[in-house]
């Protein structure tokens, strides 16, 4: 493993139509090594000096960028290192113009893609394949842009599998072609969010992050080479004052100062060699963990804008890049098995997976490249850091799984860096294994014969209470079954016998219209009770058509004991009919009636029994009667408790014409007095109501 810190360069972007070039920021010897100078007043000599790799001035051209310090990375692509190329800076200092460009003008995004295309297209060998992933972490969350609706996309999780923190569920594209290539990436970044500001009209509010993807498989050896290059664009960092945000920009803009700040608090705590650096605290920290301290290479772009408005943050951004310098990487190769291994068997899971091994040369020769350029521009240039532990790669955990993801070291020769001869060297290579393939398969058949030895008692074992469990759960099942069966039956049974009791009694108690079927009665009482005793009422057994022949029973005969005065059994029977037809207005109201008249009966009953009282009725009831003729068919008048009828007597009831007066009588004194109405106004052809009169009244008349 050889260590490989981040290369920084700054680019000035030209000041723009609308801007004042009050000469604030200077760049000296622009395209190589070169120095900044940020004046602390405008047009004063007393400047602050940053010194980089390399430094672009604001007549420097996309081209330069690329051709001085992006294109020579590029062939370590093909030896499977990630590199990320990040581009930091206040926003509107040109980020988006030097990682996307203009059509005339095209970025990094457009050459590195060119190039990939050139260098895979011109190796005959293997199957080289490139795939494009584009991600954007908007308010700190991640969000794919490769999705056909960005805004209807939902958030991504990140994790960390093998020591490498990924986005799981990104989608990924294959690329075939450089216009392929641009049409996904011209949808894909038309979804980006951006917003405008007073200081860019099209500002990105969020940080976008394009990775592509070189497979490249290895038949031989059954592995798989990967290398991948980041291009971030990073969001601007943000004084809410220059850019007049709106409340929801504001938001936006909290979210990429936060990240950003992360960031910074990220690259101090490594450059202090702390045990624990804070990538956790923003989705943009976890995402680059790589590239920060990791094991990828890392190329740092710092935009500058001009003009004295921006001091304070090109001071800052300064900053930051010179304690970003200093941040060593441990860089590894991503090799993965892809070859389809026969299943192991656990025991081979005690072979462990081979150790990563270290990217020597390759990586010797990017850093003596970097300190040939940018010796000057450390400032010193010595390294703090001491080896911290958490910045060496994990070794992959072991695994069942034939995709078994390793890092491994190739030895690359630094003097001739061409892609093809780079490839045909990995080709050559001698598999990993020293052993023939066909002494594996042999090996790995005797382990799997031993073990099965050793396992075949216990899995008979198995099988046998496997067998055993399934018995007795068949056991259970017919049991529970039979059980079952047998309730179904007998509440068939009692079904039956219930259509066949209840009815029929029913019907021959209505076929007999013996009124006192105390048979009847004591039949349903014991079949109630019978019912209560198992908890259950004989309403909720009833079906509805059972409910309403049993209600029709006991109103017969509450009819029956009602027409023959005597109230109390009639209420008693209403009261049960009542039971089967609880919502039954009618039969509630003539309940109510049967009551009161009750009440009123015995109320009477008891005023009979004073002395005096009794004497004077005794005295009024022969008068009436002698006065009272009989009726001309012979048969007695009507007296108290003989009008009950069937009919629904209700106390609210209209009457209709037709009925009677009689019948509308609805307590003792008002029958008493019809009564003797009736008898006084047999001889009117007008009915005439009479005046009331007390008893007293009457006798005198
Ligand atoms: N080197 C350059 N040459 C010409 N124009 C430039 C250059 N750099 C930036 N610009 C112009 O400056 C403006 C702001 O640039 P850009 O949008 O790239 O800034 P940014 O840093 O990405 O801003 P933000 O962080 O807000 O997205 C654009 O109009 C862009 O065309």
């Amino acid at each position: 493993m050889a260590s490989s810190k981040i290369k920084i360069i700054a680019r000035l972007r030209p000041t723009l139509p609308h801007e004042i070039d009050d000469r604030s920021v200077s760049v000296q010897n622009s395209g190589s090594g070169g120095s900044i100078h940020v004046y602390t007043n405008d047009g004063n000599k007393a400047s602050k000096e940053f010194k980089f790799t390399n430094a672009y001035g604001a007549d420097s051209k996309q081209e330069d960028i690329f051709h001085n310090d992006i294109e020579p990375m590029l062939p370590y692509l093909f030896d499977g290192i990630t590199i990320t190329i990040f581009a930091y800076g206040v926003t509107s200092s040109g980020k988006t113009h030097t990682i996307q460009g203009t059509a005339e003008q095209p970025g990094v995004i457009k050459r590195v893609v060119q190039a990939l295309c050139n260098m895979i297209g011109s190796h005959p060998g293997p199957d080289i394949s490139m795939n494009m992933q584009y991600m954007e972490i908007y308010k700190d969350e991640v969000y794919d842009l490769l999705v056909p609706n960005r805004e209807l996309a939902p958030k991504l999780d990140v994790r960390e599998f093998e020591g490498k923190v990924q986005v799981p569920k990104l989608s990924r594209m294959p690329v075939h072609s450089e216009p392929q290539f641009h049409t996904i990436y011209q949808r894909a970044s038309n979804q980006r969010s951006v917003g405008s500001t007073k200081l860019n009209s099209h500002s990105s509010r969020s940080h976008a992050i394009l990775s592509l993807h070189i497979d490249m498989p290895d038949p031989v050896s059954g592995k798989t080479l990967t290398g991948t290059v980041n291009l971030v664009d990073l969001a601007g960092s943000e004084n809410n004052k220059h850019t007049g945000n709106d409340a929801n920009r504001l938001i936006e803009s909290s979210a990429i100062n936060k990240s950003l700040s992360t960031l910074g608090k990220v690259i101090d705590s490594l450059n202090r060699g702390e045990s624990r650096i804070p990538y956790r605290d923003s989705k943009l920290t976890r995402v680059l963990q790589d590239a920060l301290g990791g094991s990828s290479m890392g190329l740092l772009i710092c935009n500058i804008a001009p003009g004295a408005k921006f001091r304070k943050d090109t001071v800052n951004t300064l900053n930051f890049a010179a304690k970003a310098r200093d941040i060593e990487n441990k860089v590894t190769i991503n090799e993965r098995e892809t070859r389809p291994l026969p299943k192991p068997h656990f025991a081979a899971l005690t072979m462990q997976p081979s150790a990563p091994r270290a990217a020597t040369t390759a990586v010797q020769a990017i850093n003596s490249a970097h300190a040939t350029t940018g010796g000057q521009t450390h400032h010193g240039g010595q390294t703090h850091h001491g080896g911290r532990p958490s910045m060496l790669p994990k070794a992959p955990r072991p695994s069942v799984t034939s995709l078994q993801a390793t890092r491994t070291t190739v030895t690359i020769k630094t003097e001739d860096l061409s892609v093809e001869k780079r490839l045909l060297a990995r080709n050559q290579r001698p598999s990993t294994s020293a052993l023939p393939p066909n002494l594996n398969v042999q090996i790995q058949q005797m382990i799997q014969a031993e073990v099965a030895k050793l396992v075949a008692p216990k899995e008979a074992e198995n099988r046998e209470l496997e067998r055993r469990v399934r018995e007795l759960e068949q056991e259970r099942q017919e049991r529970d079954y039979s059980v079952e069966h047998s309730h179904s039956r007998s509440r068939r049974e009692s079904s039956v016998k219930r259509e066949d009791v209840v009815p029929s009694d029913v019907a021959a108690m209505l076929a007999s219209s013996d009124y006192a079927n105390h048979d009847l009665i004591t039949r349903l009482d014991s079949l109630e009770a019978e019912l209560r005793s198992k908890n259950n009422s004989l309403y909720d057994e009833l079906t509805p058509m059972q409910r309403k022949t049993t209600c029709r029973a006991y109103l017969y005969m509450a009819r029956q004991y009602e027409s023959s005065d005597d109230l109390e059994n009639a209420l008693a029977l209403y009261r049960k009919a009542q039971t089967y037809a609880p919502d039954n207005d009618k039969l509630r109201d003539r309940v109510l009636d049967v009551e009161y008249r009750l009440k009123n009966k015995k109320r009477a009953a008891e005023a009979d029994q004073s002395p005096r009282k009794r004497h004077r009725r005794r005295d009024e009831d022969i008068k009436i009667e002698e006065d009272q003729p009989a009726e001309e068919d012979g048969r007695p008048r009507k007296r108290f408790g003989a009008e009950i009828t069937n009919q629904g007597s209700s106390p609210k009831r209209k009457r209709s014409p037709d009925e009677g007066e009689e019948d509308g009588m609805e307590t003792p004194q008002k029958r008493k007095r019809g009564a003797v109405a009736v008898g006084d106004d047999d001889d009117d052809d007008e009915h005439v109501p009479r005046p009331r009169r007390s008893k007293r009244q009457a006798k005198a008349c």
